[in-house]
């Protein structure tokens, strides 16, 4: 990635007001009308597949019989996550959008066929207000399984800052003891806009996140961007300890997360090249693409089948089109949210349920929640619930027969007004 250059398309009046309205918005990204160059047609449900572009990587802890190792490979899958979910959209530096804002039900469904077998994705829309995605990624022949769900809350000094509310809970199969399961709790980084004064906005990651393990060990890693610590930009420092011995460093990784890394054992840093265990470079470790269902196959609630009108629009530069298709699913769902309420019903999610609504404790955040600063109700009250794959839900829908396309037709009118 070169140096964020000035875009010549945020000189005029129309990036001054979008500017002078981030400096006063309410914290609700959804509520800011950027200017078209800045829009992008990718809903927010679709940023889950992030999580296992690399399913090879993904699955690799269930084959480690050390804990230790699994821990730290774990560790390094997570790392390998970070240049897809914060700079993936900004492979020129400089350009990333904003993202549609998905409709309560919106669904992202795919999956990942390589040397690591099948991978699905199921992520959806499981809130609205606030908004909040949740989702599940299970490798098949290994049986390691994401699950998790986020929402965001934006604050604005000099720039936007937008904490991550939500968590994501990885389980791995112990390859040495069948049927027993690792789980490992991972908190998402704060992270905030640069290069926004000049209409060029990329991601820079802040502060620490952590991964803890239920077999007693934990990852925290401290990101810093250009000016701190090593003075490159997307930098981090990453420890895995015993959990409660932090100074009882048994691995390190450091470098950028948008380009390499290495994992030394001990505390040792860099160069110690008898310590050194492993290393990363995206640009040597080739991605599976995601397959996703072609348009006509989907159901009508999918995200590219359900935004397919608006996407055209912005690749058109037609705002006004834009404005109409948005305005055409907005009042649907709000028209379905006011039917739901006066015949005293809520939105059925397909694959998620809210565990908080039973009134059960949570047995991953009951056990690992305080060790990383999680809160043991999972922050339900700020992201409409805590969302949990439901597998018996999910066995539904896959069950389900393919709707005609007439019923497609008659619930995308009736979910989306198109
Ligand atoms: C660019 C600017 C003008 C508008 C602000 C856009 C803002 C809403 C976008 C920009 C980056 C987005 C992050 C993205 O980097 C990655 C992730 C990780 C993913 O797992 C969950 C979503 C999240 C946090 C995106 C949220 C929307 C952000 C902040």
């Amino acid at each position: 990635m070169s140096e964020p250059t000035p875009n010549p398309q945020a000189s005029g009046a129309g990036w001054t007001a979008f500017l002078k309205s981030v400096a006063s918005f309410n914290g609700d990204l959804s509520s800011l009308t950027a200017p078209p160059f800045i829009l992008s047609s990718t809903s927010l449900t679709e940023f889950s597949s992030y999580w296992a572009e690399h399913p090879t990587v993904f699955s690799a802890p269930a084959k480690e019989a050390d804990p230790a190792k699994r821990a730290l490979l774990v560790l390094k899958w997570f790392l390998t996550t970070l240049k897809q979910q914060y700079a993936s959209r900004s492979e020129k530096y400089g350009n990333e959008k904003k993202p549609l804002n998905p409709f309560l039900g919106e669904l992202f469904i795919g999956k990942w066929e390589d040397d690591a077998g099948t991978t699905e994705l199921d992520s959806e829309q499981v809130s609205h207000h606030p908004p909040a995605t949740a989702y599940s990624i299970i490798n098949r022949p290994s049986g390691v399984r994401l699950e998790g769900y986020n929402a965001q809350k934006a604050s604005f000094a000099k720039t936007i800052y937008i904490k991550q509310i939500g968590h994501a809970v990885l389980t791995v199969p112990n390859p040495s003891v069948p049927d027993e399961k690792d789980t490992y709790l991972i908190t998402l980084p704060s992270l905030h806009v640069e290069g926004l004064l000049f209409g060029s906005p990329f991601i820079e990651l802040d502060g620490a996140s952590y991964i803890t393990s239920s077999t007693g060990y934990t990852a925290k890693i401290d990101y810093s961007g250009k000016g701190w610590v090593s003075g490159k930009k997307n930098s981090f420092t990453a420890t895995l300890y015993p959990t409660g011995k932090e100074k009882d460093v048994l691995y390190n990784a450091s470098g950028q997360w948008t380009k390499t890394f290495e994992i030394y054992s001990g505390a040792a840093k860099k160069n110690s090249t008898d310590t050194l265990v492993d290393t990363w470079n995206p640009a040597t470790v080739p991605m599976t693409a995601l397959a996703v269902a072609p348009i006509e196959k989907q159901h009508p609630l999918e995200s590219r089948r359900a935004w397919s009108n608006v996407a055209k629009g912005i690749a058109a530069g037609d705002m006004d089109y834009v404005g109409r298709e948005k305005s055409k699913i907005e009042n649907a769902q709000r028209a379905l949210r006011k039917k739901e309420k006066d015949e005293g019903r809520v939105w059925e999610r397909r694959y998620f349920s809210d565990a908080a609504a039973t009134g059960q404790k949570d047995p991953v955040l009951e056990k690992l929640a305080k060790i990383v600063g999680l809160s043991e109700t999972g922050d339900a009250d700020k992201t409409g619930g805590l969302w949990r794959f439901d597998a018996a839900k999910a066995e539904k829908v896959k069950a389900q027969q393919e709707l005609t396309e007439d019923e497609k037709v008659a619930l995308a009118k009736e979910l989306l007004g198109q």
